[in-house]
């Protein structure tokens, strides 16, 4: 079902030059390493967090890093390898077709991931001093969770991917929960802070593909280093790589291992946990040779629920994600956020 010419599927800004227009399908060109190398990021086995003896290496790692790999999630390999077949194809539609087939709760973007919860770009402010915007090589779907069942699609190919998403949207579901759970109890929070600082009815998902970009090099960047405004996120990237986290003023490669998924915690949770835990700046190298696609699960407080904290002005995730669609409307890119509601802010 690709078009007739692979790169009809690009959004036509991203379509290269004629001369590569008859080469091969870019999808075949990749053979997944069968043995990715060893990345020193630590390892948490999620059957492991219920013990109490267990949950200090979670800390541990939410302080030291803010970013682990999770094990033994009860994800079935078959069902990350069927998402990633059905993304596969459908990102190899045609353009329009993604565009046209496309409606809520699922919204197709490009070119920025500077979007609402639903999806809908935030417009940069025009103005003499504003730079253009800076485009970014990737188109993606973004899908809100809790409304997926009620979207109906008569395309066989769009309802199983549907039929997909939603179970693994349960299954993120159950792992944030059951890893939000290990740092309330660590963090000693109460039953009614945990209730509002985690929201399951908030998830949302993103599924990426990153496309060839001839012209990148070392420094172009397929995402801008950026910290997430989640509590937590769940990033699936089996097949390439070009994912980096920053640990102590470097950058390092974060490997796609097919049966694990990455946890990245984000702002929310620094705040939640009084800067205890971080959140981890990461970002996404561009590629020249490979498309990558990735697939990332994002949670969030409750949008009312007032964050309370020694470290920051009480607010709630909507003051919050007011504050940062601002900067991204005036600056164009989102420059962390919580040092807007952080006390005592150094002069
Ligand atoms: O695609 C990825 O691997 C990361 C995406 C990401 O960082 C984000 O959507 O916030
Ligand atoms: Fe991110």
């Amino acid at each position: 079902m690709s078009p007739p010419n692979y790169y009809d599927s690009y959004p036509p800004l991203f379509r290269p030059n004629t001369t590569a227009l008859n080469g091969p399908d870019p999808n075949n060109l990749h053979t997944p390493d069968p043995e990715p190398n060893p990345d020193p990021l630590p390892v948490i086995d999620l059957e492991c967090l219920t013990r109490d003896n267990e949950r200090p290496k979670l800390a541990q790692a939410c302080q030291d890093w803010g970013i682990f790999r999770l094990v033994n999630h009860g994800v079935p390999a078959t069902l990350l390898a069927q998402l990633h077949g059905h993304a596969k194809r459908i990102f190899s539609l045609g353009f329009e077709s993604k565009q046209a087939q496309t409606c809520a709760p699922v919204a197709y973007f490009w070119g920025t991931p500077a979007l609402t919860p639903a999806g809908r770009v935030i417009e940069r402010e025009k103005g003499p001093t504003c730079p253009p915007t800076n485009v970014k090589w990737f188109e993606g779907f973004n899908v809100l969770m809790n409304k997926l069942s009620d979207l109906h699609v008569e395309d066989p190919l769009l309802d199983s991917f549907r039929l997909l998403l939603d179970e693994y949207g349960r299954h993120q579901t159950r792992l944030a929960t059951t890893i939000f759970e290990a740092m309330a109890k660590e963090l000693s929070l109460s039953q009614e802070q945990s209730e509002c600082y985690l929201c399951p009815s908030s998830g949302l998902m993103r599924v990426y593909r990153y496309l060839r970009w001839p012209e990148a090099d070392q420094g172009s960047w397929g995402i801008d280093a950026h910290t997430d405004s989640s509590v937590l996120s769940i990033l699936n990237h089996p097949e390439v790589g070009g994912f980096q986290v920053q640990k102590d003023d470097e950058w390092l490669d974060v490997e796609p291992i097919p049966s694990t998924l990455v946890v990245i915690l984000g702002d929310m949770m620094q705040a939640i946990s009084s800067d205890k835990y971080k959140s981890a700046k990461h970002r996404v190298k561009a590629n020249k040779h490979v498309e990558r696609i990735s697939i990332g699960y994002f949670v969030f407080p409750d949008k009312d629920g007032v964050i309370r904290s020694p470290k920051y002005k009480p607010f709630t995730y909507a003051d919050f994600r007011a504050q940062i669609q601002q900067d991204l409307k005036t600056i164009g890119y989102k420059v962390g956020g919580l040092h807007h509601f952080k006390l005592h802010q150094p002069t």
